[in-house]
């Protein structure tokens, strides 16, 4: 008798939109949906989702792919677990009377807050922080969100005042929601996901009173409800679904998105790295059951904690996709992401021109906060595809620098690299990483890599699949690997324009600024 076909649904809830798949046990996706949210940009550098959007994206996208999946002839009882993976970082707060959210979400792209990081980087003590929870102070993890909403949002300050205030990531906020809000309290984070607010002991797994003490200069924090960190792979911590096509389906995993794509390409070696091109860009390294903190410019993070909780250090870009998705949409390039790709394939090169996309600042491994987005180079010569040319290679030349700084904490330079995420459909971005990393680039068949991790993560804690070693075979078909075509030489004065032109980005916003004051 043939064995009984299994299936595992994922949740993914990127920065641009939300997906639903369901793998079979060889990580082949057999239906998918997608559905694309708002982006609010109130000011400029502000970012925000509506959290509530966001849940009625994911439930959309729950009952349309099973739709899918019954009109294949499957019966949604092979479906034995859920997972969730989810943008990092992005904030929410909500009252945990009502279950309300009780502002936009604040996306982790927003640089709202860079007057408070300037702050907070000069008091005493500022200086011990990332040791503690692996990450340097930025406009980037969840903290100063938080801090900003309290100050600014009377709306918050009430809820807080009154004791009821709950923080939580993406990840907490759609579980509790998917678990039906206030009347269940569902409110759970996975150490992943934690780990990006800056308030996570990253050794102990477990919320730090010196983080929590060092903030709450304003605000006592500890007032402020937070998720319980459980593990990624649990089988009741999750909850289940309270409605829609999958209610009464137990949720049983839960990885932020970068942890998610590095287990879904099987990342289970330290030693083993991936890059994924999203809106932004992330190289995970997996550093093994030991936290490395990094002296050049990089994160520590947790990997995924499947029982043990494997490290890993992460080169994070805050523009990929986004860039393309600017030349689309504010430049009018285009009405397809592909088209971006095209017309950079109209010229050879980038014509001496060199973008340094710092929409959100530069993070790493340069972390610079006062950039902002600036082209170099610019001539008579300049066309539309030198610009999309440019956008393009400034995320390989992030991931070069990148690479550099990981090669230097790890001492152990990479002798490859593997790729997914939307961007990486970009034959011509991948061909340039190629080039200027000199390292071959992997590209999978399946791409969903993340959303397979997220399935993972779900499928161990109900034994779809026993251990990691059972996943050998899980999607390993019909990879493609690019390698180095043009010189060593021309590779270094393509990056060395590049570092040229990240030194002349510095200080930009602050000397506008400054002048304000005369
Ligand atoms: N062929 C392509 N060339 C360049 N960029 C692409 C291509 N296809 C998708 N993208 C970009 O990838 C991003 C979406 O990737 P995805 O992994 O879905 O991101 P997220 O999870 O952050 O929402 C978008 O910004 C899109 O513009
Ligand atoms: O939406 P992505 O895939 O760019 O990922 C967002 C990251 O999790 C932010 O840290």
């Amino acid at each position: 008798m043939s064995e009984e076909q299994v299936f595992v649904g994922s949740i993914d809830q990127g920065t641009t939109s939300s997906r639903f798949l369901i793998f079979d046990k060889q990580g082949e996706p057999v239906a998918i949906h997608q559905e694309e949210f708002s982006q609010i940009f109130p000011h400029p550098g502000w970012h925000e989702h509506d959290p509530e959007e966001i849940v009625s994206s994911v439930n959309t996208c729950i009952d349309k792919a099973v739709e899918q999946f019954q009109s294949k002839g499957h019966d949604i009882k092979s479906i034995k677990a859920v997972g969730v993976t989810n943008q990092r970082e992005t904030t929410v707060v909500w009252d945990r009377k009502t279950g309300k959210s009780l502002y936009n979400a604040i996306v982790w792209t927003d640089t709202r807050t860079s007057s408070v990081v300037h702050e907070l980087k000069a008091r005493p003590g500022s200086d011990g922080l990332m040791d503690v929870c692996g990450e340097p102070l930025s406009t980037y993890p969840s903290v100063t969100k938080l801090l900003w909403l309290l100050k600014n949002k009377p709306e918050v300050k009430e809820v807080y005042d009154r004791g009821d205030l709950a923080f939580g990531t993406i990840d907490a906020w759609l579980i509790y929601k998917l678990n039906g809000g206030a009347e269940k309290n569902v409110f759970v984070s996975d150490p992943t996901n934690a780990a990006r607010t800056m308030f996570m002991d990253i050794r102990s797994l477990e919320y730090s009173d010196k983080m929590r003490k060092f903030f709450s200069y304003e605000f006592d924090l500890s007032k402020v409800h937070f998720p319980k960190i459980v593990k990624s792979s649990d089988k009741s911590a999750f909850g289940e679904l309270a409605a829609g096509a999958l209610k009464g389906f137990k949720i049983t995993g839960c990885l932020g998105d970068q942890s998610a794509a590095l287990v879904g390409q099987k990342g289970f070696k330290a030693g083993a790295a991936k890059n994924t091109y999203g809106t932004g860009c992330f190289l995970l390294y997996n550093c093994g059951e030991k936290p490395v903190i990094s002296k050049n410019g990089l994160l520590s993070t947790i990997a995924y904690d499947f029982g043990t909780p494997v490290y890993a250090l992460e080169g994070s870009i805050a523009v990929a996709g986004s860039g393309v998705k600017f030349l689309m949409q504010n430049l009018n390039f285009g009405v397809k992401s592909e088209h971006i790709s095209s017309l950079a394939e109209e010229v050879p090169d980038a014509g001496g021109l060199v973008f340094v996309t710092a929409f959100s600042g530069l993070f790493a491994p340069y972390w610079i906060d006062d950039a902002q987005g600036t082209m170099f180079g610019i001539t008579q010569h300049t066309q539309t595809g030198h610009i999309a040319r440019a956008t393009l290679e400034a995320v390989c030349y992030q991931t070069k620098a990148i690479l550099d700084a990981m090669a230097k904490d790890s001492s152990q330079p990479l002798t490859s690299l593997r790729v997914d995420g939307g961007m990486s459909n970009s034959t011509l971005t991948m061909q340039t990483q190629a080039d200027v990393t000199g390292i071959p680039i992997i590209r999978p068949k399946m791409r969903e890599t993340t959303a397979l991790g997220a399935a993972i993560a779900a499928g161990l804690a109900v034994g779809v699949w026993n251990d990691l070693s059972e996943l050998e075979k899980v999607n390993v078909e019909g990879e493609t690997t690019f390698e180095r075509k043009i010189s060593e030489k021309d590779a270094k004065k393509m990056f060395r324009r590049w570092e040229r032109a990240v030194e002349m980005t510095k200080g930009w916003v602050v000397e506008e600024e400054e002048d304000e004051k005369k």
